[in-house]
């Protein structure tokens, strides 16, 4: 699905990801974990095109995907998930989630905001469309109702039922649990789960390392830029290395 080669990005005369190669399946749970400012978030925005590498390549099923805006590479279905975690106030459940479809649709988000002419004709589909993804993460009873009503939870199972709408393929879940309650999170652990069950390919950088063990079918583990590990949530456990890195010991032997 995502194939990741020999990429590098610098900010003046730091690396935030150096060297990285990293290969995503189809229908695969990535974790990406690390400590503060290993590359997490430039990473993603490298893979969604809001930053350029400096070098390196990124292929998405085999298409590189070069200089691809991020807007093109979103229609190709690659985005960030949660990093702005934006609600548009003023309008309702179901409208934010409708966001996401129009994102990819010719007519365009401003058409859509704006409620165009040509936007009517999409129009009844994608409320249909929204409609499903609402149910698929239990927010039906919610549609009507004003976005900024819901709780942080559904909030971010709101964010989620917009990638859905969008027909996302590859989703790039950035800190979805910050600021959740212990409660929160394992919902929406669950949702995320259930997701990955019907075939979605996830990415997650989460600092609830615990939350990514759980659900990650792999780990990929970045430190100062580099991919320090890569293996599955058992062998990442007990790499030493990670044992380090975690602990701002030197990473040694
Ligand atoms: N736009 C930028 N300009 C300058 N330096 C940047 C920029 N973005 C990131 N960096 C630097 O690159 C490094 C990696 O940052 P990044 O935000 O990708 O790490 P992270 O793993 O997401 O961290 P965190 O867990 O704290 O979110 C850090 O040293 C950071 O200061």
């Amino acid at each position: 699905m995502l194939r990741i080669e020999g990429v590098s990005r610098h900010f003046g005369g730091v690396y935030a990801v150096r060297d990285v190669d990293l290969a995503v399946g189809e229908g695969e749970l990535r974790g990406i974990i690390g400590p503060n400012g290993a590359g997490k978030s430039t990473l993603f925005n490298l893979i969604a095109g809001h930053l350029r590498p400096d070098e390196g390549t990124i292929a998405l099923r085999g298409r590189p995907l070069g200089r691809l805006p991020a807007h093109s590479r979103a229609a190709l279905g690659v985005a960030i998930v949660f990093q702005a975690a934006r609600v548009f106030r003023g309008m309702s459940v179901r409208e934010n989630v409708m966001v996401g479809a129009h994102a990819g649709t010719r007519a365009g988000f401003w058409t859509a905001a704006l409620r165009l002419p040509r936007h009517h004709r999409e129009e009844r589909l994608i409320r249909a469309r929204a409609d499903a993804a609402l149910a698929r993460v239990g927010l039906s009873d919610w549609a009507g109702r004003p976005a900024e009503s819901l709780p942080l939870g559904q909030q971010r199972s709101m964010q989620l039922a917009r990638a859905l709408c969008a027909g996302l393929a590859l989703l790039l879940l950035d800190e979805p649990a910050s600021g959740l309650r212990a409660a929160e999170r394992e919902a929406l652990a669950g949702l995320i789960a259930e997701l990955r069950r019907d075939g979605l390919t996830i990415m997650l950088v989460e600092h609830d390392v615990g939350m990514v063990t759980r659900l990650a079918d792999r780990i990929t583990v970045l430190d100062l830029g580099r991919v320090i590990a890569d293996g599955t949530p058992e062998e990442i456990r007990s790499d030493p290395r990670v044992i380090a890195a975690y602990l701002g010991e030197e990473v040694g032997t």
